[in-house]
């Protein structure tokens, strides 16, 4: 199983999915992969997400992993569906406990230093910087860097193509995470293969 670092430093960004159709999972894993973009982030926030984790999962090249875990009854269900990676949108002891002793590369979501030191205490290092743009951008992260020098961050939320590049000139950045290259809306493999395309080279 690779571990969260190398999952990270797999692509500059990871795709934050929200898929309502199941037959447009395998088509979009592999208009992704095609892009340059074999990290995928479905997040449970739709009632196929688990059987779309299991579909993609078919698809050569792909790392699917689960996003929108939020407690441990999640993490189970996304485990069973095969994800190779968990991301959760905050961190709670329960949850990261759970986690670690699945032995499951874990990227929860921080917002401020208390979270970062919970998820240190735990053993962590990895975190998902949540919701990035509306918790003070590029500034606020880089506040948290100055003392948590072994951290390692994916910000989310509110990243988008034309600010992608300021975060990942930060040395604790390893990739973000971003819901952009998959628009809303009727799926066009054409258009997300050009959005994957356009986001592997950022960075
Ligand atoms: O569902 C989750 O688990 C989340 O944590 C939220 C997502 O990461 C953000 O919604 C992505 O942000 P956008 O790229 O601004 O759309």
């Amino acid at each position: 199983m690779r571990d969260i670092e190398t999952i990270m430093r797999t692509a500059p960004v990871i795709p934050v999915l929200v898929v309502h159709d199941v037959a447009t999972a395998i088509p979009m894993a592999e208009a992704l992969v095609a892009g340059g973009l074999p990290v995928l982030e479905v997040t449970l926030r739709t009632d196929c997400a688990l059987e779309v984790i299991r579909e993609m999962r078919q698809v050569d090249g792909a790392i699917v992993g689960a996003g929108t875990v939020s407690s441990t009854a999640d993490l189970d269900k996304a485990l069973d569906a095969g994800s190779e990676f968990i991301v959760s949108p905050g961190l709670t002891d329960t949850l990261g406990q759970a986690a670690i002793a699945n032995d499951v590369p874990f990227l929860p979501g921080i917002a401020n230093a208390g979270d970062i030191m919970r998820g240190m205490e735990l053993g962590l290092a990895h975190f998902k910087f949540f919701p990035a743009m509306a918790n003070g951008g590029v500034p606020a992260l880089k506040a948290l860097t100055g003392p948590f020098g072994n951290a390692r961050f994916c910000p989310t939320g509110g990243i988008k193509p034309d600010n992608a590049q300021d975060w990942l000139a930060l040395d604790q950045v390893l990739c973000v995470g971003g819901s952009w290259i998959v628009p809303g809306g009727a799926f066009d493999a054409s258009v997300v293969q050009a959005n994957a395309e356009a986001a592997a080279k950022i960075g």
